[in-house]
């Protein structure tokens, strides 16, 4: 699958863009500001119907317009399917394939599939067990469609147990069938989650550690563990066992809602024994073993974004990713960089279909195709 071309009017700092691409690697240089990883957000916007970065649609209209537009062809299964985005302040967005509307955003979702590889990821380091959890979610909802519905109705049961259990610990009372029922649902929904994270990571872990030891140093060790109290006992035990703990706290303490994906390097925490380039050959690792695991259960080559992905790479690194993103193991590429002379040399030799723009504040011209 690849995006042919693409359509921008008042979209965040671009006035206005037309842009053709190639079917191999297609890069966006120029000084920082100038709105390269907005042009990766538009195309993210045509894959997720919204932005990678800000959820607010209206805040990425151009400052003082009243709307904005995307618009790009993709050729997916060698069928063009031309893909709208449209939204006006004060109205609703407007999704559209082949001009026809979804009625439900969540419809087109996957339709397109895409990885981004952003310096934004570091939250995935940084931040608690939830963004990872998501991460982790968003990958196995893509290829499993029961599995978010039972996340949603597990997410749903969470919130009725706590209420409940603040309920009794405010009128100082035990109501144990009202938490059985619950209990039911959580063991309903929870148990499927639980084994279908368990069956993913088993898979994906592997692919991870590949891609790690072809970027990184293969002295690093590194692993991504899959932390859950399910593993110790079963979901009705931990329940059961869990109960004075869950009065006492007046919230589920126990449950797949807690789960976390711990990342690890020589068995330390790579969130304070990871230098900035292990942590970031770490995130890329991971997002690449995400591209694998959705060619591999979707039959389609997603498109891969990397923005400003050499920044803090040393010169062995960079190479090694460069002939990984060369190599025709990945689809459609586009990558951002500041640094326009490191991406011309960069790709000087490769034998991949290039394109290399750069970006100004009023314009994106091609300045290189081989
Ligand atoms: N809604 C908007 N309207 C106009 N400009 C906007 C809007 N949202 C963001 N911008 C501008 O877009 C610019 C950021 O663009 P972007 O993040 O794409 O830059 P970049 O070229 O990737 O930079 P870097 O090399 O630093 O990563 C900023 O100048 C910001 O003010």
């Amino acid at each position: 699958m690849h995006l042919k071309n693409l359509h921008l009017v008042h979209f965040k700092n671009r006035d206005q863009a037309d842009l053709e691409f190639v079917d191999g690697i297609n890069c966006f240089v120029g000084n920082n500001g100038v709105g390269k990883t907005n042009l990766l957000d538009s195309i993210y916007y045509l894959a997720f119907c919204k932005s990678f970065f800000n959820p607010i649609d209206s805040q990425n209209i151009q400052y003082d317009e009243g709307f904005f537009v995307i618009e790009g062809t993709f050729d997916r299964n060698e069928k063009d399917e031309k893909i709208y985005c449209g939204f006006k302040k004060g109205d609703k967005k407007q999704f559209k394939r082949n001009k026809k509307n979804y009625d439900r955003f969540s419809d087109h979702i996957g339709f397109l599939p895409l990885v981004m590889v952003s310096p934004a990821d570091t939250e995935l380091v940084y931040d608690g067990s939830e963004v990872r959890r998501k991460f982790v979610d968003g990958v196995i909802s893509q290829f499993n469609s029961s599995y978010l519905d039972n996340l949603l109705k597990y997410n749903k049961a969470v919130s009725q147990r706590n209420a409940l259990l603040k309920k009794m610990g405010e009128e100082q009372r035990w109501d144990a069938s009202s938490v059985e029922v619950w209990n039911m649902q959580l063991l309903q929904y929870g148990q499927p989650i639980y084994e279908a994270r368990r069956e993913f990571l088993d898979e994906f872990i592997p692919i991870f550690q590949q891609y790690y030891n072809l970027i990184g140093n293969e002295s690093e060790e590194v692993s991504l563990v899959y932390k859950s109290r399910l593993h110790e006992a079963s979901f009705e035990d931990l329940l059961q066992q869990s109960e004075p703990k869950d009065a006492r706290a007046q919230y589920t303490t126990v449950g797949v809602h807690k789960d976390d994906l711990k990342f690890e390097i020589k068995g330390h925490p790579l969130k304070k024994f990871g230098s900035q380039g292990q942590q970031k050959s770490f995130l890329i690792a991971l997002k690449l073993a995400q591209f694998d695991f959705m060619k591999m259960k979707k039959g389609i080559k997603p498109l891969l974004l990397l923005d400003d992905i050499f920044d803090k790479l040393d010169k062995n690194r960079v190479k090694a990713l460069m002939s990984l993103v060369s190599e025709h193991h990945f689809g459609q590429v586009f990558v951002t960089d500041a640094n326009k002379t490191r991406i011309q040399e960069l790709f000087e030799d490769i034998d991949t279909a290039l394109r290399i723009f750069e970006v100004q504040p009023n314009e994106t011209k091609l300045i290189t195709e081989k």
